[in-house]
């Protein structure tokens, strides 16, 4: 799965949860008639058929209740502004209180009158109807209570409400009411106590919920009926619901909904962006590919063109190799050089040199990637790898290619060398020829990679400055070691070649890495004994010991200590191509060898040169 679907589907999980819980809102909300809601905390619950709101809002106006600033729970009764005090639903009552704590006064204004759809309901039980006597006390203050009933305690403050109520089996005297004035006296279904401890009770029986009461369901009403009720199952029967108010929902909802909206303009903008760069980064790519320049990557290109670096192809010296594709068709391998190395001027050297140059048997260069500290480099893919693989496999398996695919192997290399020596603008030494940095295709054609170390020269590269010597042990030319054996040159890479065909020839190792200080050259004399005749080699006929023969004899002479005495590319190229082994002379030893054969047999002595690396 690519970063980008990973990143949609995250952007597409957002949008989903946003929206479950903008509908869990909008459900929770619009369940609103079995909903339950408070005041305050502790406050009585307001459920069907109680609304909060005003007057006008609610469904039915009578049971109209809201919230005062002191998070009161309130009721307007007949113009009188009443505090609720509990709301007891089953059956279907609830408690009053008038907050400025003069109900007798208040009381006045609600009797004979209508208080649908309440009626009073007084705790007299038994006796519905009471005489009240009502009088007014202004001029007295607080009058002296004789009795002791707990009843009678009244906390009515006379000054601020001086209308004083008593039933009227109570004794004016026993009361102490001498001194006010009986007002008037009038029936009423609540009693004067109630009344003189600030408390009304009022019940109603339309909407009648006491039947899903008892259920423990909620009511609501049915269809659009304002008389008959339906029972509803209560998703909360324990009524602990948290009451969201109105305003949080809306603005809840107000900015998940902007929220979504936002998303979805992003992603949609964010979508046709990355269409647009992918699209342009792609014409880019197929533009730099028709011109052969490499194109430039980003960091996150390279990610994603290696899926996250899942396959590693190898290691270098300089960074580790991944698989990776362009495109379903274009299967790539990506160089990651390691960042905390050097001054990146091989990095540097490869895109520029590389950049410039294209040949049948050189790796193509697609693309580089230079972000901050990253650095990589972006290929055609080569399944088969490096020759080194195929020279010393590493499993030791018989990966013996056929004397014949080897001699094509080795042409390819030489017309890659004269490629780069003769036939661009600047010729390039490339300085590290060796079985590594050659890669096989699926036709085994072989591709020159690795320029890190190459060296554009000027058009005469006859001489060339070098400051340091540079290579792969075993195949650096002795004059780029040591200057006492000539000057550096394009013969440098036709020594290179050499050990690399004489490898190629023996399967095996021409240097002795063992030692650190001196580079110890091998000299591989027993290449002569295989062209003088005896020899131990894998071949199925006599044709295949005429090519081994031919490789050797072109190697030893490309591998002459003093680079005059070594073929041009061109030369090197013509006895691979037309001449027979025996049309070829073969080069003197330089070196006193010590060979020596026993019984026919062919055993090799190879005697070390030392040569001292000379400072420039
Ligand atoms: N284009 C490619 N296609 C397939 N495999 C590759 C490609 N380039 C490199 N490899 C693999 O990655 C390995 C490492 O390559 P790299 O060029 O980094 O190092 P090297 O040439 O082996 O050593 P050095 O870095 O010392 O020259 C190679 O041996 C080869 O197996």
């Amino acid at each position: 799965m690519t970063e980008s679907t990973v990143l949609l589907l995250q952007g597409e999980s957002i949008f989903i949860t946003l929206l479950l819980i903008l509908l869990l809102i909008v459900s929770s909300s619009g369940n609103n008639e079995s909903a339950e809601s408070r005041c305050a905390i502790g406050g009585p619950p307001i459920r069907f058929p109680f609304q909060k709101g005003m007057k006008d809002a609610c469904d039915s106006p009578g049971f109209c209740l809201y919230c005062s600033e002191k998070n009161e729970t309130m009721l307007v009764l007949a113009a009188v502004k009443l505090r609720v005090t509990y709301i007891y639903y089953p059956s279907q009552s609830l408690y009053l209180e008038d907050p400025e704590n003069c109900l007798p006064r208040k009381f006045l204004n609600l009797n004979n009158i209508s208080i649908l759809p309440y009626e009073f309901y007084s705790s007299n039980y038994g006796q519905k109807t009471n005489f009240l006597n009502f009088f007014d006390c202004s001029s007295v203050g607080l009058p002296h209570l004789r009795n002791n009933d707990q009843l009678y305690q009244t906390s009515q403050n006379m000054i601020s409400c001086p209308t004083y109520v008593s039933n009227s089996y109570e004794s004016v005297l026993e009361l102490d009411l001498t001194s006010c004035t009986k007002m008037f006296n009038i029936t009423a279904q609540v009693s004067a106590s109630n009344l003189r401890l600030n408390q009304l009770n009022l019940r109603w029986s339309i909407p009648d919920c006491s039947k899903c009461e008892a259920k423990g369901s909620r009511c609501k009403w049915k269809n659009n009926s304002t008389t008959d009720v339906e029972c509803v199952v209560d998703y909360n029967p324990q009524g602990k619901k948290i009451d969201i108010p109105q305003s949080y929902i809306f603005t809840a909802t107000g900015s998940i909904l902007l929220g979504l909206v936002v998303i979805a303009v992003f992603k949609i903008a964010h979508h046709f962006r990355k269409k647009e760069e992918d699209q342009a980064r792609v014409e880019k790519f197929l533009e730099d590919y028709r011109a052969d320049k490499p194109a430039r990557f980003t960091y996150a290109d390279v990610k994603r063109i290696t899926g996250g670096f899942k396959e590693k192809l190898g290691e270098g010296a300089h960074g580790a190799v991944f698989r990776g594709k362009l495109s379903n068709e274009i299967q790539v391998a990506v160089k990651i050089l390691n960042n905390t190395e050097g001054d990146g001027n091989d990095f540097i050297n490869e895109v520029g040199i590389m950049g410039k140059i294209h040949h049948i048997n050189v790796v193509r260069l697609l693309g580089f990637c230079a972000e901050g500290l990253h650095r990589a480099l972006v290929y055609n893919l080569f399944p088969n790898g490096s020759l080194q693989s195929f020279i010393f496999p590493p499993d030791d398996k018989d990966r013996f290619l056929g004397w014949e695919k080897l001699q094509h192997i080795a042409l390819g290399i030489g017309k890659g060398i004269e490629y780069l020596h003769q036939g661009c603008d600047h010729p390039i030494i490339h300085f590290d020829i060796n079985p590594h940095n050659v890669l096989l295709d699926d036709n085994f054609t072989p591709k020159i990679s690795d320029f890190g170390l190459a060296k554009l020269c000027s058009k005469n590269p006859s001489l060339v400055s070098m400051t340091a010597a540079r290579g792969t042990l075993g195949y650096i030319a002795p004059e780029v070691f040591s200057r006492n054996f000539g000057n550096v040159s394009y013969k440098s890479d036709i020594y290179s070649f050499g050990m690399l065909l004489l490898e190629m020839v023996g399967g095996r190792k021409n240097v002795d890495i063992s030692s650190a200080q001196n580079f110890h050259v091998l000299y591989p004399d027993w290449i002569h004994n295989l062209v003088d005749g005896d020899v131990h080699i894998h071949v199925e006929d006599e044709g295949e010991v005429k090519i081994a023969k031919k490789l050797a004899i072109v190697g030893l002479w490309c591998i002459q200590w003093q680079p005059v005495n070594r073929p041009s590319i061109k030369s090197v190229i013509q006895m691979l191509e037309t001449a027979e082994e025996n049309q070829l002379t073969v080069p003197p030893n330089p070196f006193h060898s010590t060979t020596s054969t026993t019984t026919g047999r062919l055993t090799t002595t190879r005697r070390p040169l030392e040569l001292e690396a000379i400072q420039e």
